[in-house]
């Protein structure tokens, strides 16, 4: 860190941030994050902008009380009631600043200010002066800087500090520069006022073309040493350079860009979980560092080269900004790899031979669910060790269903390589569905129990479902897990049948022709008192 150049970051979440629609906090709220930027080490905290309103007032001043460390600041018009307010709030703060500004663009000049060039240049000579005699840290800022005539731009710098500026910002207030011009405004600066060495020279940059951060390194290399930020990069439109961002640039690639922000990163996710639980606004999931994707992988190839090394993936570490861990998120893009990892971590440690017929199962229910969950995971292994042989497979099924009509189903289940279909109807889906499955395996059995509930949440929860089956001879259990109901019955039903077949040997050369005879007997409702329990644990 020795050689490196200090970067002051100048937050504005409070002041700039909360000029964007949706993001207005109370008193309370405001104290609660100038807190934690205090956490954080910014340089300066913008407390909000004193003459706005009896709150936004009351909000400075109580900042400026409670923080230590960082300097507190009020922005103001160039204006003496505005500079009277923002000195008044700051004042006891232990490092005050006032932060005023004029615009400087002939745009803002003749339509909004309605000034002439020479006008402003003397406000800006008196309003500094004023502010001056108020509080020895002044900030000036050239409103629509980029967008103003460089010449006039470096006179109005240098009348400002000439008059007791100590730091001067020149703002890309609409977002309108590209890199190399706002580089090329902020050197001109740098390097033509004569007394810029007695202020520190700041950029401003708004994010209306996407390029807030560039631009605020494009100052930095130019010769600004103050950075204007947000958290998650909230202000006026399209947003201010986000803070995460720009301090996380300056660290990954610290090999060309020499500079230290002496932010301590590890708060940062922290304080943009802070900012959204009291803004109520979410972080758009694959949004640069605090993003819930910023440090998830779910693409199969990605998660292999993650687990041989983060490094082939990931540009930082979790643990640098704070976050406990990289998340490989199971999903239908997932390899093996990452899928037997996880099962590991989970407690299982499958035979080899089950993974293949597991991960076909892990990602038919992916293509079905947005993720996979961890509970989705166990639902999945525990549903398929039964323990049984496995006889008769789930090929496909059809369900005719409505509240006007009888419920059919057409099921085709399959058996050493060769496929059987059969209809059945019924009052329900369900009951139709396991008729026909009886009438394929042509071994009558009894529904003793059915359970059907949810295991994991949200709409495409995965359903399971147990059931009960008994031949009379004894009682048989079975598991089904699916996204859809109907198959999860059917896929417990099989467990069972499976079960109950395997112990009654009943595999052994049952000749079965292509389309299984029909079943004249309602068996599922039949039911013996006197069978023998004779329940196959499953898991
Ligand atoms: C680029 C930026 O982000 S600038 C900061 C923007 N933030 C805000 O505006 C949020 C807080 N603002 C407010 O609460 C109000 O606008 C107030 C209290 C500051 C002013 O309210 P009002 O007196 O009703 O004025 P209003 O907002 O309608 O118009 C702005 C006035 O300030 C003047 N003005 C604008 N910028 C400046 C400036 N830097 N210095 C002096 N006067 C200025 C305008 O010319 C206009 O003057 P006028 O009333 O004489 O025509
Ligand atoms: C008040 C100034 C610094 C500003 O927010 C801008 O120009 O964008
Ligand atoms: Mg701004």
């Amino acid at each position: 860190m020795g050689d490196k150049e200090r970067i002051r970051i100048f937050d504005t979440t409070l002041r700039d941030g909360e000029q964007a629609p949706g993001y207005s906090m109370n008193l309370e709220e405001k104290l609660r994050i100038a807190s934690r930027l205090q956490a954080l080490g910014v340089d300066i905290i913008e407390a909000g902008f004193a003459i706005a309103s009896p709150g936004d007032f009351e909000s400075v001043r109580e900042i400026a009380r409670h923080v230590d460390g960082p300097v507190v600041a009020s922005l103001a018009r160039a204006l003496e009631k505005d500079l009277d307010a923002a000195g008044e709030a700051v004042k006891e703060a232990r490092r005050p600043r006032i932060h005023l500004f004029l615009a400087t663009s002939d745009l803002h000049l003749e339509y909004k200010l309605k000034m002439t060039r020479e006008h402003a240049l003397e406000q800006v000579r008196k309003m500094v002066t004023y502010a001056r005699n108020l509080c020895d840290d002044i900030e000036f800022s050239a409103e629509d800087a980029s967008r103003s005539d460089l010449d006039y731009l470096c006179k109005v710098v240098e009348t400002a500090i000439a008059s007791g500026a100590t730091t001067i910002n020149l703002p890309d207030t609409v977002g309108y520069s590209l890199p190399h011009e706002l580089e090329r405004m902020v050197r001109t600066v740098h390097t033509s006022v004569p007394n810029m060495d007695k202020a520190i020279l700041s950029v401003h940059n708004h994010n209306d073309l996407g390029f807030a951060v560039a631009n605020s390194l494009a100052g930095v290399m130019g010769g600004a040493r103050q950075v204007e930020c947000t958290l998650c990069g909230i202000g006026e439109r399209a947003g201010n350079a986000s803070l995460e961002e720009f301090v996380m640039a300056v660290k990954t690639r610290g090999d060309v860009l020499p500079y230290d922000t002496g932010i301590d990163t590890r708060e940062i996710t922290k304080s943009a979980r802070l900012l959204s639980s009291i803004t109520g606004v979410s972080v758009f999931p694959s949004k640069a560092i605090v993003g819930t994707n910023a440090f998830a992988h779910e693409s199969g190839i990605h998660q292999h080269g993650m687990m041989a090394n983060a490094k082939t993936y990931e540009i930082m570490t979790p643990e640098s900004v704070g976050l406990k861990k990289t998340a490989l998120v199971l999903g239908k893009h997932s390899g093996q790899h990452a899928f037997v990892k996880r099962l590991e971590e989970l407690g299982y440690s499958l035979p080899h031979e089950r993974i293949p017929a597991l991960f076909e199962d892990f990602k038919i229910t992916a293509d079905r669910k947005k993720t996979i969950t961890d509970r989705d995971l166990i639902a999945l292994v525990e549903s398929s060790s039964t323990g049984a042989a496995e006889i008769w497979h789930l090929v496909d099924f059809v369900v005719n269903s409505g509240n006007m009509i009888t419920s059919t189903a057409v099921v085709t289940l399959s058996k050493d390589g060769k496929k059987y279909q059969e209809v059945a109807s019924g009052t329900g889906p369900v009951y139709a569905s396991l008729r026909a499955v009886e009438k394929i395996i042509r071994h009558p059995f009894s529904l003793e129990d059915y359970k059907l509930q949810a295991v994991t949440e949200h709409r495409d929860a995965l359903g399971e479902v147990l059931v009960k089956i008994s031949d009379g001879e004894g009682f048989y259990r079975g598991r089904g897990v699916s996204t859809d109901v109907i198959e999860a019955s059917i896929l417990s039903c099989l467990a069972a049948v499976n079960r109950m077949l395997d112990n009654s040997s009943y595999a052994a050369g049952q000749g079965l022709s292509a389309r299984a005879m029909s079943f004249e007997n309602d068996m599922l409702s039949s039911h013996s008192d006197k069978a023998k329990d004779r329940e196959v644990s499953h898991g």
